[in-house]
């Protein structure tokens, strides 16, 4: 396999994982401190690179270019397909949303102070929807151009922060330990979702071929850079600012103010707010793509002028008419979103190696370590996050964020 193909696709693993999640993770576990949350993205890492796994011991059996949705028919039958089928559109609209409540609210702020008039987030919502939508509605090739310049200027609006944060960084934060136990459970589904990445998987393996060994490398250390710069982003965050100053910030705007005011330093918060809004803007364009062509194939709408617009409405409207109602509800839809990552990214991996293990003939073929106790483990875990955000819905856990 050569060496640059491998090494790309591991950038877009990375790519496609650190996105508007990154920016929950500061306001999502404010109240654990940085030991407690390192172990836990620790932990989640790990789960998550395993269940990739899963997905290539999968796939090594099938056709290069299969997708979710043929693989879970194979293996699972009409049932196991309509799940997956359904657990994908919830999951892309739940990111929309997010990504939509989240950049709507950036772009209020910034209109606001530049003509000096408040503007309510949904204004913003709705313009950036528009800007948005109009991209992804003329193709696939003009997306492909407007990402590559915004992630790149990512990646460097993301050094810049770190290297502005790091110095500032006080020893004596980062010795904290969580506030309240159950805040541990609250912090499960927004961080799981920042880990996530699976719906990339069948992508990378029609681009490079049923070839095992790279495949691995690319899951494992394509995962394992978004860990790194996570725990960077942790250390920054909690480093600079205390629990209580930490959890006194609900919105991502309240959060990007306070390091400015604490560091006596606008072109800190400018470093923090430009990251973010081309990292909702990346992820929202990447995201939203690949909703539009799976509604597009789902519904049969053809690729003309007007096929094209009914596409994007109905691509668009539902996450924006979530962010009208829920202006601040950016760190709420990341938790949405865990409830159909878990069944994409945990029980459905389970599911079909369970499935396959048992018909396949193994003998020479790829089999993740960990027998069925670890498939067991995973799937108790994956319980545990769709309970945590069920129990925040309904008061019984705090809520994050
Ligand atoms: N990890 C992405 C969200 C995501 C989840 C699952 C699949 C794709 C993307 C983010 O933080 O923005």
């Amino acid at each position: 396999m050569s060496l640059n193909k491998t090494f790309g696709s591991m950038l877009i693993i990375a790519g496609t994982t650190i996105g508007a999640g990154m920016l929950a993770l500061p306001l999502a576990s404010a109240g654990l401190g940085f030991t407690t949350a390192t172990i836990i993205m620790i932990a989640i890492w790990a789960l998550m690179t395993y269940t990739a796994l899963l997905m290539l011991e999968v796939h090594q059996h099938a056709d290069p270019s299969s997708t979710l949705n043929t693989l879970a028919y194979q293996l699972l039958g009409r049932k196991g397909q309509t799940i997956a089928t359904l657990a994908m559109f919830f999951l892309f609209y739940a990111l929309c949303a997010a990504y939509i409540a989240g950049g709507g609210s950036q772009l209020s702020e910034k209109i606001s102070t530049w003509t000096g008039t408040t503007i309510a987030p949904q204004i913003g919502a709705v313009i950036f929807t528009v800007a948005i939508a109009s991209v992804v509605s003329i193709g696939t090739h003009s997306v492909d151009m407007v990402n590559r310049i915004l992630f790149t200027a990512k990646v460097v609006a993301l050094a810049v922060m770190l290297g502005l944060l790091l110095p500032h960084v006080q020893g004596q934060h980062l010795v904290e330990m969580p506030i309240e136990k159950g805040l541990i459970l609250s912090a499960l589904p927004v961080i799981f979702t920042s880990f996530g990445f699976h719906g990339s998987i069948p992508s990378i393996v029609r681009y490079i071929g049923i070839d095992i060994k790279a495949l691995k490398k690319i899951m494992i250390f394509g995962s394992a850079l978004p860990l790194m710069v996570y725990i960077l982003w942790q250390l920054a965050s909690q480093g600079i600012m205390g629990q209580p100053q930490l959890m006194a910030n609900t919105t991502l705007g309240a959060f990007i103010g306070s390091l400015s005011q604490l560091l006596h330093n606008p072109m800190v918060g400018q470093s923090v707010s430009i990251f973010a809004d081309l990292a909702l803007a990346t992820s929202f364009l990447g995201v939203s793509l690949g909703l539009f062509d799976f509604l597009a194939d789902t519904l049969n709408r053809g690729n003309h002028l007007a096929g094209r617009g009914q596409t994007a409405l109905i691509t668009f409207l539902p996450p924006l008419a979530f962010a009208v109602f829920y202006p601040q509800g950016f760190i709420m839809a990341l938790g949405y979103a865990a409830i159909s990552l878990v069944i994409l990214a945990i029980f459905l991996p389970v599911a079909m190696v369970r499935v396959q293990r048992k018909t396949a003939n193994n003998q020479s073929a790829y089999v993740v370590k960990g027998g069925s106790l670890a498939l067991g483990i995973v799937t108790i875990i994956g319980i545990i996050i769709i309970a945590a955000q069920l129990l925040q819905m309904i008061g019984i856990i705090p809520a994050v964020g």
